[in-house]
């Protein structure tokens, strides 16, 4: 198994997840039940991949082969942007649960700290204020009546993360954010660490499908690709052990069986200190932006406020 980190709630979260953002349906059933053979304890799931039944099939299909028990794994779901007024958290985790064939979910993350019109798409039009703390109080509701075992954030900055922990009677277990070598959340994870909240890494490969043609390679990486040449491992497998030692929870996703596999391979060894040193010399760009979430008049009046200068 891949080791695991302690939750403020008392339970512990997988080290490893499988993300499933961009699995295709067809595609993302098989990589889940290839996952879990394989040895993934953690799948990292939403609404808005479109994806959730699929997934929930693999699960069931799972239970019913005998390959794991529905407590052996930790599934992790999101309340999407146009969920986030406080009456429509009940039925949204209610349709997630029922898309995943489960009772209960291991964590349900806030998305992010964006509202859209109900029904609408993640564009800057679409905008509506936020209210964090109103939100909030729903997922605490969700959390007493047992529908998800741990509640927390994703995308949320130190000032909303630490704004949030201020009116929390439930402090978020987890803040669930863009986090790889190219973009290492200094900061943030000082303010997770001392504050007890898991900082758990997605697109912790760089987001190769997802971050736009322009964006940096954090595979291709030149200082990547000399260390994984020097530990004989792939630049992947490098990203992903570098996530595990700084502590947080990794979630790369791929529905590629032989990459599903080298992507847990990262357990039994480690980057030395001279050579994860090397890595704070890769010069950080920020992938995931969001710019849906920026509108003059009912967003966030730019990219700098939604993320409290963290860009
Ligand atoms: N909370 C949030 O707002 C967000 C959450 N997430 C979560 O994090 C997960 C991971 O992030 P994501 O943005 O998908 O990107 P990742 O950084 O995990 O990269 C995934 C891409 O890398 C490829 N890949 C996977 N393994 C390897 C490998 N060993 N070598 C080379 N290429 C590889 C995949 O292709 P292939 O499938 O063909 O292997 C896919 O194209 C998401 O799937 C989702 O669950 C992601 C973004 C935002
Ligand atoms: C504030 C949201 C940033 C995330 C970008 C979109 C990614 C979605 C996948 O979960």
């Amino acid at each position: 198994m891949a080791g695991s980190f302690a939750l403020n709630t008392g339970a512990t979260i997988p080290a490893i997840g499988l993300g499933t953002w961009h699995a295709q349906p067809g595609a993302v059933g098989d990589a889940v039940y290839a996952a879990v053979k394989a040895g993934y304890r953690q799948i990292d799931c939403a609404p808005s991949y479109g994806n959730e039944k699929e997934v929930g099939l693999a699960l069931k299909k799972l239970f019913q082969d005998g390959v794991v028990q529905r407590e052996d794994l930790f599934i992790t779901s999101k309340l999407w942007y146009c969920n986030n007024a406080p009456e429509y958290v009940p039925e949204a985790i209610q349709t997630t649960l029922d898309d995943l064939q489960l009772e209960y979910l291991d964590l349900y993350l806030i998305h992010g700290p964006i509202r859209l019109k109900k029904g609408t798409a993640p564009l800057s039009e679409n905008s509506l204020p936020c209210d964090i703390p109103a939100t909030w109080a729903a997922m605490e509701k969700l959390h007493e009546a047992g529908k998800a075992r741990a509640i927390g954030v994703s995308n949320f900055s130190c000032r909303k993360l630490d704004s949030l922990l201020a009116v929390a009677r439930v402090p978020p277990a987890v803040n669930q954010v863009e986090c790889h070598p190219g973009w290492q959340q200094a900061k943030l994870r000082d303010l997770c660490r001392s504050t007890g909240v898991h900082l758990s890494a997605y697109s912790p490969l760089g987001s190769p499908a997802a971050a736009g043609v322009n964006a940096p390679s954090v595979l291709g990486h030149p200082v990547l690709t000399s260390i994984a040449h020097r530990l004989q491992r792939t630049p992947a497998q490098v990203a992903l052990r570098w996530g595990l030692q700084m502590g947080q929870s990794v979630l790369p996703k791929s529905t590629d069986e032989a990459r599903i596999k080298e992507n847990l391979d990262v357990v039994d060894w480690c980057i030395p200190e001279e050579l994860m040193a090397e890595m704070l010399e890769i010069e950080q760009v920020k992938l995931l932006r969001a710019e849906f979430g920026v509108h003059p008049v009912h967003g966030y009046k730019s990219l700098k406020d939604l993320w409290d200068g963290e860009i």
